[in-house]
């Protein structure tokens, strides 16, 4: 007969066996979360405990789904809502302000989650961009960036670091740590549209490294122009009419070159100082025009030039009636497709056809210098 046990004794077996049980599941935790086949995509989804990056005590929101779509609703490689999703209506976020010291524009990140998306990836390692779109603002750098991408051998910061001519001050590990991880054979990415026309970018992005590979998306100044001032107009209704910030002088046609969105059109202004400091085989010039009219073609050329296999193709991509631009297909057929947020490809505001007739014969021979600076003919008549 087995002997009978006191109370007092049976509490104590009862509570060394509930510490050994506790220590036994946290080894257990501990063990495979650390383990790398556990932390893909699948399991985070399920443990969700990825917070963005905290920079300059803002919260990038990077590549973070929102926990509870994550875990109850997304597939593998599905982005987080909300974001736009085929022929249905565009996402009506407007524009976040931007914060000066911060990476800026997360509300087009969470709109456009890239094809490859992952919460951040805890492999790999942190690097500096070797590859960087400096320009130019509205001519299509966020389009670029998210069909780039899709590439699988591309990891992209999906906000803009404006380290080149904002942050500098804090330093190329502040900014090298605000990029996703990558691997050895993947390059990194990032755009900030302003660096093309800050004077001293070429210097610092040649000081930082001097290979890195430069990517500049150019449009029709004029409609660029237009562009500018449509955005600006959204968030400021207040502001002069466009012919009364474009023209010194409306009736000699004299232009105000000193009007931001005029300034940044004269592309081979800005880009003399670039190529004090790079060659230009180092950079590539996107047309805007035919990033619209035949994104595959554009995204080619971008592959050719960073020395990646042509992946992203027009199997990518579709026409989306409703957008009037190109949106990416979703990888392997299924779910929803992905178009760019509603700050993208905005309805342009009337502008007088005499105004831009004007504009047209001011840009023409600073066009043509820069046609022949980069030995493309651009085609803006
Ligand atoms: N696929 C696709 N979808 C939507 N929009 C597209 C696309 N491709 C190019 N574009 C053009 O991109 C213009 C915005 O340019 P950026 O992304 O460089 O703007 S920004 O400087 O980052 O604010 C934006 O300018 P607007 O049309 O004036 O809004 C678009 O014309």
């Amino acid at each position: 007969m087995a002997p009978r046990l006191s109370p007092r004794r049976a509490r104590r077996y009862l509570f060394l066996c509930t510490l050994c049980l506790s220590c036994t599941l946290l080894c257990y935790n501990l063990v495979l979360r650390s383990h790398p086949s556990m932390q893909s995509q699948s399991y985070q989804q399920f443990s969700c405990p990825l917070q963005p990056p905290i920079v300059g005590g803002k919260k990038l929101l990077q590549k973070i789904p929102p926990c509870p779509h994550s875990a109850a609703t997304a597939q593998p490689g599905s982005p987080p809502p909300p974001y736009t999703t085929g022929d249905q209506k565009i996402s009506n976020q407007t524009d976040p302000p931007k914060i000066t010291g911060a990476p800026t524009k997360p509300t087009e990140q969470q709109t456009y989650p890239p094809a490859n998306f992952t919460a951040t990836p805890r492999y790999g390692q942190k690097r500096l961009p070797q590859a960087i779109i400096v320009g130019v603002k509205k001519g299509g750098t966020r389009a670029v960036l998210e069909f780039i991408r899709v590439h699988p051998e591309v990891r992209a910061m999906g906000t803009e670091p404006h380290f080149f001519d904002r942050n500098y001050e804090k330093g190329l590990d502040w900014y090298r740590n605000l990029m996703p991880r990558s691997l050895d054979r993947q390059i990194t990415v990032e755009k900030t549209p302003s660096y093309f026309v800050t004077r001293d970018a070429p210097r610092k992005i040649a000081h930082m490294s001097p290979r890195v590979k430069l990517i500049v998306v150019v449009r029709n100044p004029v409609t660029r122009a237009i562009s500018d001032y449509t955005q600006t107009l959204s968030k400021k209704p207040d502001i002069p009419s466009f012919s009364e910030l474009a023209f010194h002088n409306k009736t000699s046609g004299e232009v105000d070159t000193s009007w931001n969105a005029i300034r940044i059109g004269l592309y081979a202004l800005h880009l003399q100082p670039w190529l004090n400091h790079f060659p230009i085989s180092q950079m590539h010039f996107v047309s805007g025009e035919r990033l619209i009219t035949d994104p595959a073609g554009e995204m080619a050329r971008v592959q050719d030039f960073l020395g990646l296999k042509r992946l992203v193709t027009d199997k990518h991509f579709y026409f989306n009636k409703t957008k009037g631009f190109p949106c990416l297909k979703k990888p392997g057929g299924g779910g929803a497709p992905r178009c760019l947020g509603k700050s993208k490809g905005r309805t342009h505001v009337q502008i007088n056809p005499e105004d831009i007739e004007q504009l047209r014969d001011f840009y023409r021979p600073h066009n043509i210098k820069f046609y022949e600076t980069v030995g493309q003919d651009f085609h803006w008549e």
